[in-house]
């Protein structure tokens, strides 16, 4: 048994966790991550909400579910955040938990059920646009995420289907110090994040800022409407993935753009994100005036109801489609 496995929180359909607040019973997973699960659970006036909860481990220095709470508690009203219900630990059994606001599917699983498995040119943009408005605010608040994927935004639930929601801030870290100044720069740093959408410098080993989550925001952005995906989809090892992205940056750029026709656009945003370093602030503002120009200039609407919005479409809701 490898150690993740011994982490495990397996929680049965029925159990119930009880804090000063409520009792939450168990209505299934939702899904597993490195450090626990999360759960779709109801209190007791029959209120649904999500559970994520990690085993409690002497040895471990960072608690991802501590530093997830302390980023939704700093962030508060913040619209692409998930709200905090309750959050709390149980001694006895070993193991924190947060309950948080339900949100629907994630951007990955959107996906994965469209024909081609990419969203249509204007939800993919309309789409990115607010994974990047999340970014922004966190960046205000002095951290940068560092694992920005589909996997880690869903969309919400019933009149919330148009908004989009960041999850996961596991690996968060606060790049401002507690005067607000830039923290310096470390020496070098270990690889974090997921290899797909890791920046240039977190493969250099550098220390990440606020433009290297628009790097990995740009993969995801492409990744939401790229047929076939990005273009490094297929290496596994670090050096490939990194080669693949710098040749992008060159002799292959068009090959992040395969099968647009209106990528003129994107190819400026990419240009600006690469123009910035470690300290940098970033214009956001260009970024969203870059992708609705886009989308004007491909006779689109940004704002167009998203692909899951058509009827025709499947329900976003994770329970419908599994509990029934
Ligand atoms: N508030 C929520 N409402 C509904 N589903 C959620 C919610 N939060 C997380 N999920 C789902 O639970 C699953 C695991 O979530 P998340 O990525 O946050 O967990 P994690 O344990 O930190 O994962 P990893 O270690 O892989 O990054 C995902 O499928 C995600 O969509």
């Amino acid at each position: 048994m490898s150690d993740e496995e011994e982490d495990d929180v397996n929680f049965k359909v029925g159990h119930e966790i009880t804090s000063g607040k409520a009792t939450y019973t168990v209505v299934r997973l939702l899904g597993e991550g490195g450090f626990g699960a999360v759960y779709l659970v109801k209190d007791d006036k029959g209120k649904q909400a999500a559970m994520k909860v990690e085993r409690k481990i002497e040895k471990r220095k960072h608690s991802k579910l501590k530093m997830e709470i302390a980023i939704l508690k700093l962030v508060g009203t913040g619209k692409h955040f998930t709200k905090i219900v309750d959050r709390g630990k149980k001694d006895k059994e070993g193991f924190f938990f947060l309950v948080m606001e339900l949100v629907g599917k994630s951007l990955g699983d959107l996906k994965s059920e469209r024909a081609e498995k990419v969203f249509s040119f204007a939800t993919g943009l309309g789409v990115a646009s607010q994974c990047l408005e999340a970014v922004e605010e966190l960046h205000k608040f002095g951290f940068i995420h560092r694992d920005l994927k589909p996997a880690n935004y869903a969309c919400g639930l019933d009149d919330k289907k148009h908004l989009i929601y960041i999850l996961d801030f596991g690996i968060a870290r606060k790049f401002l110090n507690t005067k607000n100044e830039l923290k310096t720069p470390r020496e070098t740093v270990g690889f974090k994040g997921t290899v797909r959408f890791a920046p240039l410098a977190c493969h250099r080993n550098f220390e990440m800022g606020p433009k290297d989550d628009c790097e990995s925001w740009f993969y995801l952005l492409l990744d939401l409407i790229l047929v076939g995906g990005l273009p490094w989809r297929k290496l596994n090892e670090k050096m490939d993935v990194l080669k693949s992205k710098e040749e992008c940056r060159k002799e292959k750029r068009h090959t992040l753009y395969t099968g647009f026709k209106h990528w003129t656009e994107l190819n400026k945003i990419l240009d600006y994100i690469d123009s910035r370093a470690y300290q940098d602030r970033v214009d956001y503002q260009f970024i969203y005036k870059s992708l609705a120009e886009a989308c004007t200039s491909a006779g689109l609407d940004i704002d167009a109801p998203y692909d899951w919005e058509n009827s025709k479409e499947k329900d976003t809701s994770k329970e419908s489609s599994n509990s029934k």
